[in-house]
């Protein structure tokens, strides 16, 4: 259950500089529901890592607040970090170790209790390949088991870094579903970057688009889907496009010239319909009258971009 005024992360003018002069987090406001899976999302090198590593205490502390359960992370660091589970890119796992005995390192490291060995493994899919070498491991077998290591201290709060980085269309479908999973029968939130809309459009419910280490985009993904949706159009042409767009303009739609025709914001679904009814009823003839739409990765692009307004 998404409680959109419960946050499970904040961070509030947040601020990050591995040089002085350059940079590379710039006041960052983020806000991660409970609840939500949210989808960290950025071009290579925007600052994603960066900030993911901030949000688990990896770095000097840069400038501005970061909140996790509504606690400050400088007040409060092991409580917070003990409810956090985290993947940064590939795991460290030992390669010459059973699946089953990297998580009981982890598991003794952490005193963890060992039945939860066992049911990490099941929740990740692994129970059946737990007694064989983490080296025959394909890369997909090595990501769960790297998110098993995640959740053996039953996280409330789950930080992923681009998990499906590298997988085959298989195995991001399978880490797709093991996260819709952890989310809603879990009750885990999920932080989950990646440098592709498409990798995690199907999963996420909330969105952070971030470029050039500031965030250009936040909300839930149907606000993203709708800005996709307001950009689209309606392409005329008819065999006389000065009258067109006349009578387009009296009829108080708005309306733009392009080259060869002319373009109609589009706002419902009977509009294609009524343009044309309009247009030949003033005598003239239609001879194309196409919608054209915007796709969400057009739409993530040219946030990045900055010219989405
Ligand atoms: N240890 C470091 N020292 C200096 N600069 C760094 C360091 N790590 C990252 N940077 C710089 O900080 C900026 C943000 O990098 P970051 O790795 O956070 O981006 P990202 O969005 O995670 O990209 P990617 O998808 O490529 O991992 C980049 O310009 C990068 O070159």
């Amino acid at each position: 259950m998404i409680d959109e005024n419960g946050l499970a992360v904040e961070t509030i003018g947040l601020s990050f500089s591995f040089s002085k002069d350059r940079p590379v987090i710039k006041e960052l406001n983020m806000q991660i529901p409970k609840g939500a899976i949210y989808g960290f999302l950025g071009p290579n090198g925007a600052g994603k890592t960066t900030t993911i590593r901030l949000l688990l205490d990896l770095l000097p502390s840069g400038s501005g607040e970061i909140s996790v359960f509504g606690k400050t992370l400088g007040d409060d660091r092991s409580n917070i970090l003990s409810r956090t589970g985290a993947l940064i890119e590939s795991p460290s796992l030992y390669e010459h170790l059973t699946g089953y005995d990297n998580l009981k390192v982890t598991a003794n490291l952490r005193s963890i209790k060992k039945d939860r060995i066992q049911e990490v493994l099941k929740i990740v899919g692994l129970d059946t390949e737990s007694k064989k070498y983490v080296h025959s491991y394909s890369l997909g077998m090595k990501q769960r088991l790297g998110l098993a290591i995640a959740l053996l201290s039953s996280p409330d709060l789950l930080i992923l870094d681009e998990p499906t980085n590298g997988l085959d269309p298989n195995g991001i479908i399978e880490i797709r579903e093991l996260l819709r999973d952890l989310n809603a029968n879990h009750g885990v939130t999920i932080l989950v970057s990646s440098h592709l809309l498409s990798e995690v459009e199907r999963l996420v419910s909330h969105v952070g688009i971030i470029g050039r280490g500031e965030m250009m985009f936040q909300g839930p993904l149907k606000k993203l889907q709708q800005i996709s949706q307001d950009k689209a159009v309606i392409e005329i042409d008819t065999d006389d496009n000065a009258r067109a767009l006349e009578i387009l303009l009296e009829d108080h739609q708005q309306v733009s010239k392009a080259a060869q025709f002319l373009e109609v914001h589009y706002t419902d679904r009977d509009r294609l319909a009524q343009l044309i009814i309009l247009l030949t009823a003033a005598g003239l003839r239609v001879n194309r009258a196409q919608l054209v739409e915007s796709s969400l990765e057009e739409t993530f692009l040219s946030i990045i971009k900055d010219d989405h307004l």
